[in-house]
């Protein structure tokens, strides 16, 4: 081995092995002292939010702290909540430019999520509005506490899977997936941290 190994800086992905599906689980994308570093910039400096979200017909706050920022302007719509974006930053382009060195997507939008405790959750859902077109790609970055992250197919009850996002870990998902996939990150009773979370998304 020689200082001067080209590969040294590159991510290690695994491809998770779900049909339907093209997800790449990245557990060591950014180094320990990177992410420690991340997570207190955006817990201290992002407007967080708490939306509320309409559940068969009832009105309950979102069990998370939201926020939304973009590169063109554009506003995103889900689960009939709409964020206007907040101007892209320079921790979160430099964040989005080393993700675009493992995927052809350009990112336009970041949602980010904050998972206070183990009583914040994100329900089954896949990220498929119209805006995302028809092969969505989301990359996913973990900050803080690690969580479970669960998939389960659509159509096919026996097939699904749960990997244990990392402190500074990327998920990408991509291709069929959110036709074919819904995914959550559950409530667990356990005291844990927080933990923050970066969706990077391609709004046209
Ligand atoms: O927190 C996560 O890992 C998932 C977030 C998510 O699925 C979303 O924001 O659409
Ligand atoms: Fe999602």
């Amino acid at each position: 081995m020689n200082a001067f190994n080209a590969n040294r800086d590159k991510p290690i992905g695994k491809r998770l092995d779900l049909p339907d599906s093209e997800i790449v689980y990245y557990p060591e994308f950014f180094i320990k002292a990177k992410a420690d570093a991340y997570f207190e910039h955006f817990k201290k400096k992002v407007p967080w939010q708490q939306d509320n979200i309409k559940v068969f017909g009832k009105i309950y706050p979102q069990p998370r702290l939201t926020a939304l920022y973009g590169t063109n302007g554009k506003p995103y719509s889900y689960s009939n909540i709409t964020m206007q974006p907040h101007s892209f930053t320079e921790a979160l382009l430099e964040i989005k430019e080393k993700i675009e060195t493992v995927t052809d997507a350009v990112f336009t939008t970041c949602l980010l999520n904050r998972y206070r405790h183990g009583r914040d959750s994100n329900g089954w859902h896949a990220d498929n509005e119209k805006a995302l077109g028809p092969h969505p790609v989301i990359a996913s970055v973990t900050l803080g506490q690690e969580r479970y992250f669960h998939l389960k197919h659509r159509s096919d009850k026996y097939l699904k899977h749960k990997v244990l996002l990392w402190h500074g870990s990327l998920l990408i998902m991509q291709g069929t997936t959110q036709q074919h996939w819904l995914h959550q990150v559950p409530k667990t009773a356990k005291p844990i941290g927080e933990r923050i979370n970066l969706t990077f998304r391609v709004i046209a």
